[in-house]
């Protein structure tokens, strides 16, 4: 039988609606949302009760663009530009990292991810098997896609490119639903253009979209007009990759006509703003994308690069850097910024049902204590959850239907272990 759940007396974040804050009830049936308002709905006999109370209900937050085993590189290379970081210090690392590092590296990451209020990431990396056990094992919802750099020998590229498509085939939709796969050319700089051209097609083949990094430093974009005599946005319209519904990261330094091919494709930016301001990559033009028509969402990328996976963090540096920059105080309002962590974060990542309390929507949602002195006066709590909240103040975390994180504490991974294999496996690299 299914179970049903009554969320009474609670306060509910509704950002998508004119009237932005609901008081009321929440119903559960199994994993999904069924009802949300004001009035107590009909037929709920039987149903267990929450007490929602002091609470603040939000939709999980989604975090469109990481690389969760980085969290093992957490401070290992800080205040370096983007090429020294990765050229120096990451990819020597990287090229260490076994599937067990890799697994030890992604519970890390989930475990801060759900205790802050995350319930969907997107994960680019290697190892993929690994990160998709993990999510199995977690209860968090995941797009997961094996990241391809092409900077090696053809039989070598090849065996990138079948394994990232096996990984994508056996996964997706499993785990209840909760994972689903895409295909990711690393970026134009890693990836030849016949190799982007031959990832393109598989993503057709798979019926499946395309994740890439994109202009998320000024000397890239240079690089790639002298090797191809195009900005990246036109190289990889030229190359096909928006002939399938794309994900780009960062997309930070984008002219005009740039903005215009990523709106006229129905391309998703995943905009970084803690990683791109850490590695001085620039500040993407958000409002001139969200005018346009863009749909913009929020990542941390990698902890090595951030430094935590903080999407509280990601909503308000949104709310705050592209005022700053334009002066103007609307430029990104509160409520856009909430938006862009859940609601276009799953539209981002082509999902139909989450990022929303809504009937119909996958129960994925977070309750947040306001019991606290940063959340009074009770004036606006969507201000408060954008302005004000933070990770700590995560009470309880539900993905599909399940809660995974209790009191503060996650329900489905050994917190304690986690720590503590994560640790090992870094100084087993540090060691190799
Ligand atoms: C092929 S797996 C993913 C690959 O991406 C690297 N990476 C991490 N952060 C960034 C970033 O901000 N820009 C470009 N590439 C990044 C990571 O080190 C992995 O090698
Ligand atoms: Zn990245």
């Amino acid at each position: 039988m299914t179970r049903k759940w009554l969320i009474k007396d609670g306060t509910f974040a509704v950002p998508d609606r004119e009237n932005p804050v609901i008081r009321g009830y929440m119903l559960l049936e199994g994993s999904m949302i069924t009802y949300i308002g004001e009035e107590r709905p009909e037929g709920v006999e039987g149903a267990e009760t929450f007490d929602g109370k002091g609470l603040l209900f939000m939709p999980g937050l989604v975090n469109t663009h990481g690389h969760a085993a980085m969290s093992l590189l957490r401070g290992y290379g800080d205040d370096m530009v983007l090429q020294t970081w990765l050229q120096e210090k990451m990819w020597p690392m990287e090229a260490k990292f076994t599937g067990e590092d890799v697994y030890w590296g992604t519970a890390l990451s989930v475990l801060e991810m759900l205790k802050g209020g995350t319930t969907t990431f997107l994960d680019m990396y290697d190892h993929m098997d690994q990160v998709a056990t993990v999510v199995e094992q977690s209860g968090i919802r995941a797009v997961l896609t094996r990241g391809v750099i092409g900077l090696c020998p053809p039989e070598v590229q090849k065996h990138k490119l079948d394994e990232a498509m096996v990984f994508a085939r056996n996964w997706h939709g499993k785990a209840d639903g909760r994972i689903t796969t895409m295909m990711s050319p690393h970026s134009p700089y890693t990836c030849p253009p016949d190799y982007i051209e031959r990832i393109v097609q598989a993503a057709h083949d798979l019926d499946l979209p395309l994740h890439t990094h994109m202009s998320e430093t000024r000397a890239e974009v240079e690089q790639n007009v002298a090797d191809y005599g195009v900005r990246p946005a036109q190289h990889l319209l030229n190359l096909g990759l928006f002939s399938r519904p794309a994900l780009l990261a960062h997309a930070v330094h984008l002219t005009d006509e740039e903005i215009g091919i990523l709106a006229a494709h129905q391309v998703a930016v995943s905009h970084n703003p803690g990683s791109n301001l850490k590695l001085a990559s620039g500040v993407a033009r958000v409002p001139e994308l969200l005018k346009a028509g863009v749909t913009v969402s929020l990542g941390t990328d990698g902890a090595a690069s951030n430094n935590n996976l903080d999407m509280f963090e990601e909503i308000r540096l949104a709310a705050l850097i592209h005022k700053g920059v334009s002066g103007d105080p609307t430029a990104i309002p509160a409520r856009e910024a909430l938006r862009m962590g859940t609601e276009y974060g799953a539209k981002s990542l082509f999902l139909q049902d989450t990022g929303k309390l809504s009937a119909g929507m996958k129960a994925d949602f977070i309750a947040v204590n306001t019991e606290q002195a940063h959340f009074l006066p009770r004036t606006d709590y969507i201000s408060h959850a954008v302005y004000s909240a933070g990770p700590k103040d995560v009470e309880h975390v539900w993905v599909n239907g399940k809660q995974v994180v209790k009191h503060g504490a996650c329900l489905t991974l050994d917190e304690e272990k986690v720590r503590f294999e994560a640790q090992a496996a870094f100084e087993g690299l540090l060691g190799r």
